[in-house]
């Protein structure tokens, strides 16, 4: 892990911070506070220094404060979670308006909680800079609480996360007491959490509602506009040379494809491709927005053999990363009788980097995020985020002819790794 002295990490924030300064003054920008709702996104102003600049004033938080004054922070850091989430179950973003401020006693009133109760949830999401409260009992939008409203699919997939799966991430321990020895997918955190022998999709399904967010939340999670911190769906677009490597009327089949988000972006980019989003029956028969006329939608069950023969392209964002390697390698082997010579497999997913490479200075954060998605998946699936050598050992398990042949992706971000295995029989 990073350790730097106090003298390194206060030059790295001072050279960063120059860089930044003097990037905004050369684009005429005035320096944004954090309260300033039309600031522009100083990571996107100079992506590197941004970087830098929050990863040394996280760990100069960690070399400044006692041991035991961080440990009380990390004691508490569930109501980070969950003051953001009363935010969202009770639309308090949307109450407030952009602009000006609005009386704490006139959005009790909106919100239909006891404005002492309102005002404690309120001040304490105010600590994490979500709201200000610019003079005494008035509320105003910052950037981060502005973002809730901007952006409802994010804030959709933060309330999937905040609220529904909460519970699950605090059962963990009372979970791995239970089964410490286990990789079975009702043997996890959720199955702690809510007492149910259910795996986590059909537990999810069990709530149309929560079956609901959990659709729109992964459509949030992968918005390409920049306002969401998860994995734009532009950027798979980008990572993978699609136009180059297939045919230009190329058949791709979007396996696990959710409410289909991804294939719509890829028919939009290549029009002449003929896109199948299959999924499970709770998800196809909710779509109700328009497609590309070149993207269609069948329920299928990806455990059971692959029922469209020949394609192009089997492409599996985000599915393989939700389960435990005996199913992996099963779904991987349920495309293989539908597989023609040449036909792609692409895996998208994080790829966990080498530890020596996370705990480079300044990669402190990034670590965080992807450490963070895997203790996720062994609380929903007893699955995980895996390595590239691991992705590897998933296709060879799979089958020997499914060769893993390269792995793409963007210096954008990357966080996003299409792994590409080719049918060779
Ligand atoms: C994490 S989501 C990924 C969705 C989409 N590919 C994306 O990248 O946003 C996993 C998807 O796998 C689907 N899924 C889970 N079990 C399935 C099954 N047995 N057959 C087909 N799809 C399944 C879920 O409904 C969900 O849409």
């Amino acid at each position: 892990m990073a350790s730097r002295s106090l003298e390194q990490l206060s030059s790295v924030i001072s050279r960063n911070a120059t860089a930044l300064s003097r990037e905004l003054e050369a684009r005429n920008i005035s320096s944004p506070t954090v309260r300033d709702i039309y600031a522009p996104n100083l990571s996107e102003i100079d992506s590197a220094a941004a970087t830098e600049l929050a990863n040394a004033a996280r760990e100069l938080q960690a070399l400044v404060q006692s041991p035991s004054q961080q440990l009380n922070l990390l004691a508490f850091a569930y109501y980070d979670v969950i003051s953001v989430g009363i935010l969202l179950e009770f639309s308090i973003p949307e109450l407030v308006p952009l602009e000006g401020a609005i009386s704490l006693s006139e959005l009790a009133e909106k919100v239909g909680l006891l404005e002492d109760k309102l005002a404690r949830i309120m001040r304490y999401a105010i600590t994490n800079f979500v709201f200000s409260e610019p003079e005494p009992n008035y509320i105003a939008h910052t950037p981060l609480s502005a973002a809730l409203v901007r952006d409802p699919q994010f804030a959709t997939y933060l309330r999937l996360s905040l609220v529904d799966l909460a519970p699950v991430a605090v059962a963990l321990p009372q979970a791995l007491r239970k089964w410490p020895m286990t990789e079975s997918v009702t043997e996890c955190a959720v199955n702690a959490a809510f007492d149910t022998n259910d795996s986590f999709f059909e537990w999810l399904s069990r709530d149309a509602a929560r079956q609901a967010r959990f659709d729109q939340g992964m459509a949030g999670f992968s918005r390409g506009d920049g306002t969401a911190a998860g994995r734009s769906s532009n950027v798979d677009i980008a990572a993978y040379p699609w136009g180059t490597t297939l045919p230009s009327d190329a058949v791709v089949v979007d396996v696990g494809g959710g409410s289909g988000h991804v294939s719509k972006a890829l028919a939009e980019a290549f029009p002449s491709f003929k896109i199948t989003v299959q999924d499970r029956p709770e998800v196809i028969e909710a779509i109700d927005t328009p497609s590309p006329s070149n993207v269609a939608y069948k329920i299928h069950n990806f455990r059971d053999p692959q029922p469209i023969l020949g394609a192009d392209v089997y492409l599996l964002r985000q599915v393989i990363h939700d389960w435990p390697d005996k199913e992996a390698v099963e779904i991987l082997r349920a495309l293989i009788p539908a597989l023609k010579p040449g036909s792609r497999v692409l895996v998208s997913e994080y790829v966990v980097p080498d530890p020596s490479e996370l705990s480079r200075p300044g990669q402190l954060l990034e670590a965080k995020m992807i450490r963070e998605m895997d203790l996720q998946m062994m609380a929903i699936l007893n699955a995980k985020e895996r390595t590239r050598d691991e992705f590897a050992s998933l296709f060879a398990a799979a089958d020997p002819r499914l060769r893993f042949n390269a792995a793409y992706q963007v210096p954008e971000d990357r966080k996003v790794c299409i792994l590409e295995a080719i049918w060779d029989p």
